[in-house]
């Protein structure tokens, strides 16, 4: 039977050994909650001011918060419920969809503390593969997976207006990923990682999360990134830094645990078909502005990315020109 940590980590009164973080990656001191990360409020008609905010975000910091995004408070919050209630079932039931140690897969001589469920999000060809249970688990997943598809095209949308795109992505040379990483009550958050520091390999991540966790790397120190209810949090990936020529930066991010509330991350990753071409855009090389990367197609770049054990430097280097 599988070994989920939602499962048994109510009985844990210390953390078991092979989740024990090397002393480096451990969290450390206490970040300090990051007070300046935009929080972008995409309502209202002033377009123009709109790209404004969010390039100089995105350029900024790789990261920032939307709010009045136009996804109802209801569809967030019956989809964060579903899935804790998900998290929440038996593990005969999990195991049919659920991997064990899914990021063990990606790299590593220890476990990160989270349970986490891949949800292939083409609605032609993949519902069959989701689970049946909870109820109505299938009806809210549906509407949430077309509406944060929706959003990250229209936050693309605005970073290339910025960006002064002659070409921007189509719908259809985009891929849509749905990971719910679900982070139990922790016996000792000092000592373990709920995820690695990582940029994320597709273009654009928006995240949904409930309880405090996430943290960005800034200037070489981390920081957090407080939950705003009904907000999503917005950050740049590898893919969109190549394409801007390295004008944008992904953002790099970790998450940590708590002792005192499980914590659910939605996470939506916005990517490229496999064969497509990735490279800096026409539109921002020019003599003055000489590529900084290869071309490479998107499937190659996934390759290399985890075979360097999801290291950023490593993956850059590879692909720099
Ligand atoms: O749970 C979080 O806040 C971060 C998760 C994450 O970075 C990821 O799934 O790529
Ligand atoms: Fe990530």
């Amino acid at each position: 039977m599988a070994n989920f940590i939602s499962n048994w980590s109510s009985k844990a009164e210390s953390l078991p050994e092979d989740y024990v973080v090397p002393t480096k990656l451990r969290p450390g001191t206490p970040a300090p909650i990051f007070k300046d990360i935009p929080v972008i409020d995409l309502g209202g008609d002033d377009r123009v001011g709109i790209v404004q905010k969010v390039l100089k975000a995105a350029r900024d910091f790789g990261m920032f918060q939307v709010i009045n995004h136009g996804i109802s408070e209801s569809l967030m919050f019956d989809t964060v419920r579903v899935f804790k209630e998900f998290f929440g079932m038996p593990v005969e039931e999990k195991e049919k969809v659920l991997l064990e140690d899914y990021w063990r897969l990606l790299f590593s001589d220890f476990k990160y503390w989270k349970d986490t469920l891949h949800i292939p999000c083409d609605l032609r060809s993949q519902t069959q593969t989701w689970s049946e249970k909870p109820q109505k688990y299938r009806e809210i997943i549906e509407p949430y997976i077309i509406e944060v598809r929706k959003l990250g095209m229209r936050i693309l949308d605005l970073i290339y207006d910025g960006l002064n795109f002659s070409k921007k992505d189509s719908n259809d040379e985009t891929t849509q990923a749905l990971l719910i990483n679900h982070y139990p009550v922790c016996p000792d958050p000092s000592l373990a990682l709920g995820a690695c520091h990582h940029c994320d390999p597709h273009i654009l991540t928006l995240l949904q999360q409930d309880v405090y966790g996430l943290q960005l790397l800034k200037d070489g120190e981390w920081f957090g990134i407080e939950p705003i209810p009904n907000a999503f949090v917005i950050n740049t990936g590898i893919l969109l830094e190549i394409i801007s020529n390295g004008i944008l930066k992904s953002a790099m991010h970790r998450a940590i645990t708590n002792s005192t509330s499980s914590r659910t991350s939605i996470v939506t990753f916005i990517g490229s078909n496999p064969e497509r071409t990735i490279e800096p855009s026409s539109s921002l090389v020019s003599p003055q502005t000489p590529p900084l990367f290869k071309s490479f197609k998107c499937k190659d770049f996934h390759e290399i990315f985890f075979s360097k054990t999801v290291d950023y430097e490593a993956t850059m280097e590879h692909f720099k020109l």
